[in-house]
């Protein structure tokens, strides 16, 4: 079933007198989640680092690129399938790791979970999680999912969460470099939100038995005292290049660096030999100022885009978004807020919403745009502003 048959299905329910769960609309969707969201979560989820430039910069350099649609070029049938690192995906789009997914709805990363392994699509657990690793392996079942990994200090808590996470059927480890310590938030620091310990994002340390080992008494009886242990482990100390050795030693399949904006760093990894890197500036989250992810690809992909697989996150809102995406060099995307605000309205069935959403607007724009698959674009099929 061709993703943009979601568009049909939205008439035809139209015509028995239903609506959709919740808005069509991307640019509706934030507010529409921010009028069932407490400030806290809100803006959580909403909010970016410092003045907001970056999180207004990742869609200004969207913006400042347009699709040239062809005509006549028959398009009527699309493929969007995709394989990355040995993962056969049914359309280029991954779910980006969020942490904490409890703070906005109960069911948290069980319900993404759920969503992703409907749709056959490729869920990215983050460390972060309100649940443990195998409970979302569970609920995913045999949907696909990879690991997103925030790399703990002690080493003996980082190789038992990767063996956990492999023994649960994560396939690829996903490293996130630019998060080593929270940026400068203030819509959190102004409400004092610190989102792991409202939304009990501990669940995979305090469910781990390396982390558990070096405590005095267990987190359930002395939670302040686990999570003083936890923030340093895991916070305030960034890592070296060299270091990616340990990472390969102890994980045998894929790995992945999420977070490379710079095309130095996607050639160290190359020569770190790692199998791919997310081009990412973590949704304007973590520096400020930093520049649009989307104006940090093309150099990229183009320079590393043969030698390993380039992914690419931060502002993807709309089907056209992930086209110029796809366009400028990315073999997939990830998406971010949208379905976090798709969990907000309605659980699994509101994640599942917003990602048909997303899947069948891509669809449709690519083919009305002329094109078959996500192989055919390149930067021909862009204009750009000056
Ligand atoms: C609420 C929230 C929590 C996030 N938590 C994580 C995380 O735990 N690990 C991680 O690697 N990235 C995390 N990210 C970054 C996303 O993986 C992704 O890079 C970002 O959301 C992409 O930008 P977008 O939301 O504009 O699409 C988080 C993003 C948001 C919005
Ligand atoms: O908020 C984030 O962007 C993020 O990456 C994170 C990190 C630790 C806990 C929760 C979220």
């Amino acid at each position: 079933m061709p993703f943009g048959a979601y568009q049909n299905e939205i008439y035809l329910q139209g015509l028995g007198g239903q609506l959709p769960p919740f808005t069509t609309d991307p640019d509706a969707l934030e507010g529409s989640a921010r009028g069932r969201l407490g400030p806290g979560p809100f803006w959580y989820v909403a909010g970016g680092a410092g003045s907001g430039a970056t999180v207004r910069a990742n869609r200004e350099a969207f913006d400042r690129r347009r699709i040239v649609p062809r005509m006549l070029r028959d398009a009527t049938t699309r493929h969007l399938g995709t394989t990355v690192l040995g993962t056969e995906m049914p359309a280029p789009v991954l779910l980006a790791p969020v942490g904490v997914q409890s703070i906005v709805h109960p069911d948290g990363e069980l319900a993404t979970a759920r969503a992703a392994a409907e749709l056959g699509l490729t869920m990215i657990l983050s460390t972060a999680s309100s649940h443990t690793i195998e409970d979302v392996a569970a609920a995913n079942g045999d949907g696909s999912r990879w690991y997103q990994l925030y790399w703990p200090n002690d080493p003996d808590v980082c190789v038992s969460i990767l063996s956990r996470a492999k023994e649960s059927g994560y396939r690829v480890l996903v490293v996130t470099l630019d998060t080593w310590s929270l940026a400068w938030r203030p819509h959190d620091l102004d409400q004092s939100y610190l989102p792991f310990i409202r939304g009990t994002g501990v669940a995979i340390p305090f469910s781990d038995p390396a982390f558990r080992a070096g405590l005095a008494k267990p987190p359930e009886e002395d939670m302040p005292s686990a999570i003083l242990r936890w923030v340093p482990m895991f916070t305030g100390t960034d890592k070296s290049w060299a270091q990616l050795s340990f990472l390969r030693e102890h994980w045998d399949g894929p790995i992945v660096l999420k977070g490379v904006q710079h095309v130095d760093d996607a050639r160290k990894a190359v020569d770190a030999g790692v199998q791919g890197i997310v081009v990412s500036n973590h949704g304007g989250r973590q520096v400020d100022g930093a520049i649009a992810s989307l104006d940090a690809l093309p150099g990229i992909a183009e320079a590393v885009g043969e030698q390993l697989e380039v992914l690419f996150d931060s502002g993807v809102r709309t089907g056209a978004d992930i086209v110029k995406a796809l366009a400028l060099g990315a073999r997939a995307v990830l998406l971010g807020r949208p379905y976090v605000y798709g969990l907000a309205h309605g659980g699994q069935g509101g994640v599942r919403h917003v990602v048909r959403s997303v899947l069948a607007d891509l669809d449709l724009t690519l083919g009305l745009a002329g094109f078959r698959s996500p192989a055919e674009l390149n930067r021909d099929a862009l204009w750009e502003r000056a």
